[in-house]
């Protein structure tokens, strides 16, 4: 994307934010509460418009492409707006929830295959949680329910994988077993480019080649891990001083103040 901003209500959430993702390359994107993530991500699913500024994602450019076709090519998993649309369909077994991803939508409509079935079957093998396929989506635990909507958002094989904070409200072995299938999802041969949005450093598993960071809407680095990830980078945006230590290729945060 280059130059955009978004202004809603008298106000600049987002400003001048420039931001290229290469194939082969998963970015982590980086804010405090508020600074503006979320909206960045509606911007790249199109489900919101910049007010300034062009974007083009996969390599269709937003104005002159179908951007719901275009969503069938991004996986985009958030809890928050997941738990919102089964809130209303109490008895969605998880495996539906895994199927429907095939199709983008909420709930199956469409005659569903063997195959697909089968693959759906393989995922919940995958993501280890076989015993979850048959029990009721909005049930889950908020570990359980990360990994069914991964497998969920896997059944369309997206070129491009959206996590939006996917480790909130996990306890510490749920969120490394959740790092771990991401890790593994992304290296597969047909795997995607990784998108992943954190307040939480220690998230960054060796998999990121990059990472952006987000302050009040606009950007204040971007770039490889290395250069990005440095403790006056991150110090200036928590604005707590900040200590990272590295160990086996991912960082600890220790506050020094
Ligand atoms: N549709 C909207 N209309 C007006 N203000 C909005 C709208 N969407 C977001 N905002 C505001 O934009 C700012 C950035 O919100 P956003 O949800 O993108 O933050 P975030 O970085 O995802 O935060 P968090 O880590 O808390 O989820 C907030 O102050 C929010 O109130």
């Amino acid at each position: 994307m280059q130059t955009v901003s978004w202004r809603r209500d008298d106000r600049w959430i987002l400003q001048n934010i420039d931001w290229t993702v290469r194939r082969g390359e998963h970015w982590a994107l980086i804010g405090s509460n508020g600074a503006g993530k979320t909206a960045l991500l509606n911007i790249i699913n199109g489900y919101a418009w910049p007010t300034s500024g062009n974007v083009s994602v996969l390599g269709k450019k937003f104005g002159h492409c179908d951007v719901r076709e275009l969503r069938k090519s991004i996986g985009w998993v958030s809890s928050a707006l997941f738990d919102q649309y089964y809130r209303f369909r109490q008895n969605e077994p998880a495996l539906n929830v895994v199927l429907s991803g095939k199709y983008a939508s909420i709930g199956i409509y469409e005659h569903v295959s063997d195959k697909d079935r089968e693959e759906a079957y393989a995922l919940f093998e995958f993501f280890r949680c076989e015993e979850l396929a048959h029990q009721p989506f909005h049930v889950l635990s908020q570990g359980e329910k990360q990994r069914v909507l991964l497998a969920r958002a896997w059944m369309a094989k997206p070129e491009l994988l959206i996590l939006d904070e996917p480790c909130t409200g996990l306890d510490l072995l749920a969120r490394e077993r959740l790092l771990h299938a991401v890790q593994q999802l992304a290296e597969a041969p047909d795997g995607p480019t990784v998108l992943y949005v954190t307040h939480h450093v220690e998230e960054i598993i060796p998999l990121f080649t990059h990472a952006f960071l987000l302050q009040d809407g606009q950007v204040l680095a971007s770039g490889k891990i290395e250069s990005v990830l440095t403790d006056h980078l991150l110090s200036k945006l928590f604005g707590v001083t900040i200590h990272l230590t590295w160990q086996r290729g991912r960082p600890w945060v220790k506050l020094t103040d």
